[in-house]
């Protein structure tokens, strides 16, 4: 690990880049110091004319000589260029592919220290709605094992073929829309991980690589599945992929059309499913198509279940609401431990899938699973929320500020709320907090080591309620 005082030369970042409102003369570029994180990860400090700037890879305490790639009238967007005193917290990032790529943003920072950010990005969030969060407990444990690497089980990679024939394979670069080429993603699952090199390989090896949009790779209960988007059937390739994915061991699915592409499973292996196991009741298993919704870490979704049953204290017979249950992830665990649980998810497909899923749990007679878009203030009420229980909700990253001021009005005892994001979380649970409840509970998730990603849960109960 690097020591305060260590100097040392940092990759240059892209051009200059100027928005409309670029000053007519460029900043000096000087010597800063770091003041503290942003939400998204970014180091924050003030140049001499008091101006705040955003700085990739730097963290709170260091000094550092920047480059600003971005002015805008309020604030600048920079990078580093060198590194004039560090911090104990900066780590060296295992991918070579860091800050360039556009999907991590952390790997500078130890794991310990970016928890420690998840807990402040949370805190003040809430702060700023005149909300205190007990104690924030941590979800993910594992993670330490694998030092936060090696953990996303789904990924989707770009295809591009150029004027010159060039092929590029990979993700897209920080804050541009162009694909750069990756051959490694230590992120992922080692097996998804070990499969980058022979698609490159592959793909290089097609008739017509310009007719592939993307590949998305999955990994569940040790399975791999392979999508490809087809861009325009073309026969050999077809067959090209059948081959690849015998030898690899690989579920394949193709989806076949430039607009709205129909997807087919061209191998005969057995269905994709994820097992989530219920303490004390054994596992279920889920069913999933390649393009469900799913929690991108296995390990810490097992220990999201887990808690949203431990602190739910769901018992047999109780009411339960499950929004925005996508194939049943919360949904069939609930019941599982005697609920009768009412899911509603807004895409048709999940919901036949989770349907499927309750029956073949043998659930059935305690889900009933519908259609709803729960951004119409007439969908939950058809649902009864006031008959519930319990309500867990899980809704993306815009929240569900509609739905909140439904249930402070239903007066479900108790509501557990997973979200991807802290600032529509906060915004919500105030609406919450002043229809009558109380925080009870609050974590963050290591669901996303390396990035800025957040995901956290907390416990409602209404104040009138033991
Ligand atoms: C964060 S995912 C959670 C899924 C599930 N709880 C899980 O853990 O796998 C959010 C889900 O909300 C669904 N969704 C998004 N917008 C919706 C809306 N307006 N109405 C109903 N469902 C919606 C998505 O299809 C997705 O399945």
């Amino acid at each position: 690990m690097a020591r305060l005082g260590t100097r040392r030369p940092v990759a240059e970042r892209p051009k200059r880049r100027r928005t409309s409102t670029a000053r007519s003369e460029p900043p000096q570029d000087g010597q800063l110091l770091i003041e503290r994180q942003a939400h998204d990860g970014r180091g924050v400090a003030r140049n001499a004319e008091g101006k705040t700037l955003f700085v990739e890879r730097a963290l709170p305490g260091e000094r550092v000589i920047v480059a600003v790639h971005a002015e805008h009238r309020r604030y600048d967007e920079a990078h580093v260029r060198e590194l004039l005193a560090l911090v104990p917290e900066r780590v060296t990032p295992a991918c070579t592919h860091f800050g360039q790529c556009g999907g991590c943003d952390l790997q500078h920072q130890a794991l310990d220290a970016q928890r420690a950010h998840r807990r402040a990005v949370l805190t003040e969030q809430f702060a700023h709605h005149d909300l205190i969060l007990p104690e924030i407990e941590l979800i993910g444990d594992d993670a330490r094992q694998s030092a936060g690497y090696g953990y996303r089980r789904r990924a989707r990679l770009g295809v591009r073929v150029d004027s010159d024939g060039a092929l590029y394979f990979g993700f897209r670069r920080r804050s541009q829309d162009n694909l750069f080429n990756i051959t490694q993603c230590p992120i992922l699952t080692p097996r998804l991980e070990a499969l980058l090199k022979p698609l490159r390989h592959q793909l290089e090896q097609l008739e017509a690589p310009r007719r592939v949009g993307h590949v998305e790779l999955l990994e569940l209960d040790g399975q791999c599945c392979l999508s490809i988007r087809q861009l325009r059937e073309v026969p050999g390739d077809i067959e090209r992929w059948r081959a690849f994915a015998d030898e690899h061991q690989l579920a394949l699915v193709m989806g076949i059309g430039r607009e709205q592409p129909v997807w087919h499973r061209l191998d005969d292996g057995p269905p994709l499913q994820q097992t989530v196991n219920v303490a004390g009741n054994g596992p279920v298993t889920l069913e999933l198509a390649p393009g469900d919704f799913l929690q991108a870490n296995a390990a810490v979704n097992q220990q999201l279940v887990n808690t949203v049953l431990e602190w739910s204290e769901v018992g047999p017979g109780e009411q339960v609401l499950d929004l925005f249950a996508g194939v049943g992830n919360f949904t069939l665990p609930l019941a599982a431990l005697g609920a009768r649980v009412t899911a509603l998810e807004g895409r048709a497909a999940m919901v036949d899938r989770l349907q499927h899923n309750a029956a073949r749990n043998g659930l059935a007679r305690q889900i009933t699973a519908r259609v709803a878009d729960l951004a119409e203030y007439a969908s939950l009420a058809v649902a009864e929320p006031d008959r519930a229980d319990l309500v867990v909700l899980d809704p993306p990253r815009s929240g569900a500020r509609t739905l909140a001021r439904q249930l402070a009005m239903a007066q479900p005892a108790r509501v557990v709320y997973i979200s991807c994001d802290p600032a529509t979380l906060a915004r919500d649970v105030r609406i919450l907090v002043e229809g009558g409840y109380r925080i009870e509970r609050a974590a963050v998730a290591d669901m996303f080591p390396q990035t800025s990603h957040q995901e956290s849960v907390l416990l409602l109960r209404r104040v009138d309620e033991r």
